[in-house]
């Protein structure tokens, strides 16, 4: 099984290949040709499910709605033009600070 960080950039790189693709082929496809309000309405919908498993101690439903949450994140990352690297980097910035200190600074 490959890490949390392969598994991530192949997903990626299949949304990022979807773009300007056949909408009736691809949901990604459907999803960024309907543009970032129908992709974030998407991830808050799977935010909430995954919310909602985490709080009643549903583990393996939160483990499917986590993977849904990634997913539609990606999306909306990538119809934002927006790469792993940027969120990468902005975690890594956070990296040694106190989640104190980090609020303040943010
Ligand atoms: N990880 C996912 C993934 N997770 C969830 N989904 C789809 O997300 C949709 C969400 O289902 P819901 O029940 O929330 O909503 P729905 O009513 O079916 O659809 P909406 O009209 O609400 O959008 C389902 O159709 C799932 O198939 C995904 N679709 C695609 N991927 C990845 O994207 C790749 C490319 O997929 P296509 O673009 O479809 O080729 C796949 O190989 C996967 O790796």
């Amino acid at each position: 099984m490959s890490g949390i960080g392969e598994t991530l950039d192949a997903l990626m790189a299949t949304v990022e290949a979807r773009k300007g693709t056949d909408p009736k082929e691809s949901y990604t496809a459907s999803l960024l040709s309907a543009g970032r309000e129908r992709c974030a309405k998407k991830l808050g919908e799977e935010a909430v499910e995954a919310a909602l498993a985490g709080a009643l101690g549903q583990k393996d439903e939160l483990a499917a709605e986590a993977a849904d949450v990634l997913y539609h994140l990606a999306v909306l990352l990538a119809a934002n033009e927006i790469g792993w690297d940027e969120v990468a980097a902005k975690l890594a910035g956070r990296t040694g600070q106190s989640g104190h200190e980090e609020k303040a600074t943010r």
